[in-house]
């Protein structure tokens, strides 16, 4: 049996698994959490990638391919060193600066160049902030990454000479970087319409040029490891974690991949580039030369986690109070945007629960009101979709959330869609990435055929709890834009 592996880097932990090429089958897996917090020092990164990878799990892999969270900005000096801590995805600390870019050139032009209006999830407005706020690090930076740029640079032997605090590993400058079209598509300054860099948004961003990564293609073999896999293991160019997913999962035509992690995401795969100057869909592109249209709220699984810490319940607990309550809450909405929001972009924000009266405020109708807090926010990316041609039939639920009952039986209602469950215990970017680390092993012109198969979640439509919810968000708008 030939065996491949897959990492998802991705907000909260690192997640291998290993594959038959075969058929996609995972032989075994193993995970390790990362830090909290929105700025994280990436040799956190490698820790918990060596520990996963621990105890022999490598063993006989023939080729590997890393897919991680996106947008983080990783910036290197002239030695390879890190000159900070990445700035992550769902860090909102440059919101005035992706404010001040898209004044700067207009939304219009944003998404006719890069396929997004940039919010402060985009790398290009962290690469601002760091220009404004910490020029002498600014003025360091030879080097931006994405933190699967970064792993795979490392799993290739790439690093600083003599390491670092937190790196005992060290390693060789010199080895080329890489990065693939899906992550590059989340930096604000590549063309998924071209393939192109745009390197004077980098320069109107940071003040000056910096090198950026070779952007391999879809199969390329991009290096060999020299750590932590055997000698040999092939590289395979990695990618963003979403585009992991739908590698992983193989949508089909009419199917909406809606991902409940710690971010929530909604997107597909399209044969054409989307350009959203209203900043609702990022037009991304996907891992195979496609695209991949996609709709990002910050606040997910993460909400029914607080909420159910609030409660005193495990998350058990908490599906059966939630699925205790009528649909609607009893009345109650909440706007779950506890982190800041990126869709709709209100970095600002805060939550809202609106509707309480003395006869509803139950831990139920509190449980329910989450679970519906964050399939609404979701809901509204299948009508932006669907405005940008998307085809949206099915939705294929995946992510740490899709492991609750509720949001399991609560997403056909309010996403207004037929709702399928490929298996919750895999973890599907990581198999996508093993599954992008067996299609560059074969040298095929298609990836490998790995089976899917997804039972189907069945519910009536619910458009009122949308409603409710789209109606408090109007009303809250001034108070959240502040
Ligand atoms: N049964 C469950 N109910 C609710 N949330 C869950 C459940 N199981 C896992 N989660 C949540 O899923 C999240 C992790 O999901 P995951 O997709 O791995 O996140 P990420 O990829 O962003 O690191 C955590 O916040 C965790 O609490
Ligand atoms: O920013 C986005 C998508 O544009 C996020 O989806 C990140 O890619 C993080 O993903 P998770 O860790 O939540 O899976």
């Amino acid at each position: 049996m030939t065996l491949v592996a897959g990492v998802d880097s991705s907000t909260q932990s690192t997640k291998i698994v290993i594959c038959d090429a075969a058929d996609g089958r995972i032989v075994r897996s193993a995970a390790a959490p990362h830090p909290e917090g929105t700025e994280v020092d990436p040799a956190a990164w490698w820790a918990a990638l060596r520990s996963a990878a621990s105890g022999g799990l490598l063993d006989g892999v023939a080729a590997l391919a890393v897919a991680g969270q996106q947008h983080g900005m990783v910036v290197l000096d002239d030695a390879g060193r890190t000159v900070r801590p990445a700035l992550l995805w769902n860090d909102v600390r440059s919101a005035d600066d992706a404010d001040d870019l898209v004044a700067e050139l207009g939304a219009e032009r944003w998404a006719t160049a890069t396929g997004s209006v940039p919010t402060a999830s985009f790398t290009v407005t962290k690469l601002r902030w760091l220009a404004r706020q910490e020029p002498a690090n600014a003025a360091r930076a030879r080097s931006v990454l994405l933190p699967h740029d970064w792993l795979t640079w490392r799993l290739a032997g790439g690093g600083p000479a003599g390491g670092g605090p937190g790196d005992p590993d060290g390693g060789r400058p010199d080895v080329s970087r890489t990065t693939d079209r899906g992550d590059a598509s989340g930096t604000g300054y590549w063309s998924p319409a071209t393939g192109g860099y745009l390197p004077d948004l980098v320069e109107t961003a940071l003040g000056h040029p910096v090198e950026l990564p070779r952007v391999a293609g879809p199969r390329e073999v991009v290096g060999e490891a020299a750590r932590l896999a055997p000698p040999g293991t092939l590289l395979a160019p990695g990618t963003g974690d979403n585009m992991a997913a739908a590698l992983g999962i193989c949508p089909s035509p009419g199917d909406v991949v809606v991902s409940v992690g710690t971010s929530g995401t909604i997107f597909a795969t399209t044969e054409h580039p989307t350009h959203d100057p209203d900043g609702l869909v990022a037009g991304f592109a996907d891992a195979t030369g496609r695209f991949l249209p996609l709709v990002c709220t910050l606040n997910a699984a993460r909400v029914l986690t607080t909420v159910a810490d609030l409660l005193g319940v495990s998350p058990a607990g908490f599906d059966a109070l939630a699925l205790a309550a009528s649909p609607g809450a009893g009345g109650l909405t909440l706007l779950p945007f506890l982190d800041g929001e990126r869709t709709p972009n209100l970095p600002r924000a805060r939550g809202l629960l609106a509707g309480l009266t003395r006869g509803n405020l139950s831990r139920e109708n509190l449980a329910r009101a989450a679970v519906e807090g964050v399939l609404c926010g979701l809901a509204v990316g299948v009508d932006a979709l669907r405005r940008h041609g998307v085809e949206v039939r099915r939705a294929l639920l995946v992510g740490g959330g899709a492991r609750s009952r509720a949001i399991r039986a609560v997403a056909p209602a309010v996403l207004g869609l037929p709702v399928a469950l490929p298996d919750p215990g895999t973890e599907w970017v990581a198999r996508g990435a093993a599954r992008q680390a067996a299609w560059a092993l074969s040298g095929a012109a298609e990836p490998p055929d790995w089976p899917v198969s997804a039972d189907l979640v069945a519910a009536e439509p619910d458009p009122l709890a949308r409603a409710a919810f789209l109606e408090v968000l109007d009303g809250a708008l001034p108070l959240l834009r502040r």
